[in-house]
């Protein structure tokens, strides 16, 4: 039996009107992203990843073309208040700056997506320490985010996306602001989470490097998807991204 997609984009088409112009963010996209897959998105600036992650948390609605996420085309889901019930039902968010509240403790951040939930405190309180021994941050509990590394914080970053179990995670440039090391860490940490629940991530990333770590890739320029790469065992899969990036650069360059 087939495989029921998590999310399928249809001819979904973003516009953006300004006074004198129009801009196309996105162009025809059509699409189907699987459970337990890894994505990752590239392209060149103003390809619309962002407007394609946006319309994928229902931030941002498309001018034309349909979304189905888990067989149920999205329409009132574009609206609020069934918008952000929606988000906080099956997204979570990781950022390139953490977006951690620097006043709140790394307990009290990881918990937030279950506040708003209005889950029980004491299931909160338990459920909180269940993700920071999953993310090897049990001993960071108290702590600020101040007092973390680049890459303890985006732990915390990524405990707090996935305590409510959310269908999909999105990431945007989740490495962008870490050192290489840290970078493999982290992505190692995502593939594994991936593996151990089932998620599904998508992420965008600059980083032909970063790309290795999905299942597939999509290439945008130019707000169309241009090509798609799976990944493969034991190939020079950072070869094939990058030659792929680059050649796509070279046609906006028009060199
Ligand atoms: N709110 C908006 N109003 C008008 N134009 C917009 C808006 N948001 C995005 N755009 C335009 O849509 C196009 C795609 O933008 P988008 O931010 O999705 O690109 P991107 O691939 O994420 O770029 P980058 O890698 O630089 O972040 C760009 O030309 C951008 O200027």
């Amino acid at each position: 039996m087939k495989e029921i997609p998590l999310v399928v984009m249809k001819n979904v088409s973003k516009e953006f009107q300004s006074k004198d112009f129009m801009v196309q963010a996105l162009d025809t996209i059509n699409c189907e992203i699987y459970q337990n897959e890894i994505v990752a998105i590239m392209g060149t600036s103003g390809s619309g990843k962002s407007t394609l992650l946006n319309i994928l948390a229902a931030l941002d609605k498309p001018t034309h073309g349909e979304l189905i996420f888990q067989g149920v085309p999205m329409i009132e889901q574009f609206q609020e208040p069934i918008a952000s019930e929606f988000r906080k039902r099956n997204i979570g968010f990781i950022f390139q700056n953490f977006n951690l509240l620097d006043e709140l403790t790394v307990s009290d951040n990881v918990a937030l997506p279950l506040i708003l939930l209005d889950e029980d405190s004491k299931k909160i309180a338990q459920k909180v320490k269940d993700v920071l021994t999953k993310m090897s941050i049990s001993d960071l509990a108290v702590k600020k985010p101040h007092e973390l590394s680049g890459g303890q914080k985006q732990r915390v970053a990524i405990a707090r996306a996935v305590i409510a179990n959310p269908l999909l995670l999105l990431a945007d440039e989740p490495t962008g602001a870490l050192d290489v090391n840290t970078t493999n860490d982290i992505l190692t940490t995502l593939v594994q989470l991936k593996n151990l629940t089932n998620q599904t991530i998508i992420l965008v990333t600059h980083d032909p490097h970063v790309s290795t770590y999905a299942d597939r890739v999509l290439f945008f320029h130019k707000g169309k998807l241009v090509d798609n790469y799976i990944n493969q065992v034991n190939s020079d899969n950072l070869s094939m991204i990058f030659d792929k990036f680059k050649n796509i650069q070279r046609s906006y360059l028009n060199v």
